[in-house]
């Protein structure tokens, strides 16, 4: 993909699996909303392949978009409209493409329950705090019950209570509706928490790509184990944590106090993998990575 003279993508290869939910990763300008977008039909590619629940989305016609489900990053503006009317509204469009087992589309009131707009529900969008207006669009992107779901950092501007419901939300939408979801977040946890399988954007390609305990496994892996006996604190780094809990058990028994065992974050491993792309070489990243891995 390129904008103008300016390559942002090369050789981004990704297959998504029915019911996956995949997080997408990489620092601002990476290219998530980019990639995104061209998978939504929303902007033309420069070259290359793309398949979306079967179609070419450059050529996706109506009936196709009627099964996507998109929230975008940035706000769009229907300030006068009331939240319920317009989650009505917009259901209203997949009315014709409901399928056997997905009936389009959601029950409006419904969905304004699980996404906590009911009290909302009468008020003018433009009267929303930012957090609310985030809800509208979860709740846009989710009306038409879509099988795919691209949610470009859907949990900004929530507040704590919110995103775990959202989080609720995701999987459920995973397990009991099958929906397969590809998410843009910069929050580390939450992608962890979330996705079955954890992609790195960076220097333009696809850096890493696995679920976060196989990513966790892979820099720096020594584990870091801290106990502390007769006051006094200790730190060990070892790749064998379990050893050496038994083995400090062994000596000092129940005089142990404080143990913790902390194992090498997902935001380590991205740190790193995003440190080495960027230092010029993406294509050596990558090729370290799927070496590693192996
Ligand atoms: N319409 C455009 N015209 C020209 N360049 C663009 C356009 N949209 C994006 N870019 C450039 O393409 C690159 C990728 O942008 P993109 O929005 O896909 O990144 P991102 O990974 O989603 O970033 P963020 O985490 O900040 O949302 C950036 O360098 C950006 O400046």
């Amino acid at each position: 993909m390129n904008y103008g003279r300016t390559e942002v993508l090369r050789g981004v290869d990704l297959t998504a699996r029915r019911g996956e939910v995949i997080a997408l990763l990489g620092p601002n300008g990476a290219g998530k909303t980019t990639t995104i977008e061209i998978l939504e039909g929303f902007r033309a590619r420069s070259a290359g392949r793309v398949e979306v629940l079967g179609m070419d989305p450059a050529r996706g016609d109506e009936r196709w978009r009627s099964r996507l489900g998109v929230v975008m990053q940035s706000w769009r503006d229907h300030g006068a409209w009331r939240v319920r009317d317009l989650v009505d509204h917009f259901g209203r469009f997949h009315a014709p493409y409901s399928e056997p087992g997905r009936t389009r589309p959601h029950d409006t009131d419904g969905l304004l329950a699980a996404l906590g707009l009911t009290e909302h529900a009468r008020k003018r969008v433009r009267t929303l705090s930012g957090g609310q207006r985030r809800r509208v669009d979860v709740a846009l992107g989710l009306v038409g019950r879509p099988e795919l779901l691209f949610l470009d950092e859907p949990t900004t501007g929530l507040d704590p209570q919110a995103r775990r419901d959202f989080h609720e939300l995701v999987h459920r939408l995973a397990d009991e509706e099958d929906t397969t979801i590809l998410l843009t977040t910069h929050d580390l946890a939450e992608a962890e928490k979330l996705s079955d399988r954890i992609l790195i954007l960076a220097g333009g390609r696809i850096v890493a790509d696995g679920s976060a305990d196989r990513l966790s496994t892979l820099v720096g892996r020594q584990s870091e184990v801290t106990w502390s006996v007769d006051g006094a604190r200790h730190v060990h780094s070892t790749d064998d944590p379990a050893r050496h809990v038994a083995e400090l058990y062994r000596v000092h028994g129940d005089d142990i106090t404080d143990l913790r065992v902390l194992r090498p974050s997902l935001e380590e491993v991205y740190l790193d993998l995003v440190q080495r792309s960027e230092s010029g070489d993406a294509e050596r990243a990558a090729a370290e990575f799927a070496e590693e891995i192996r």
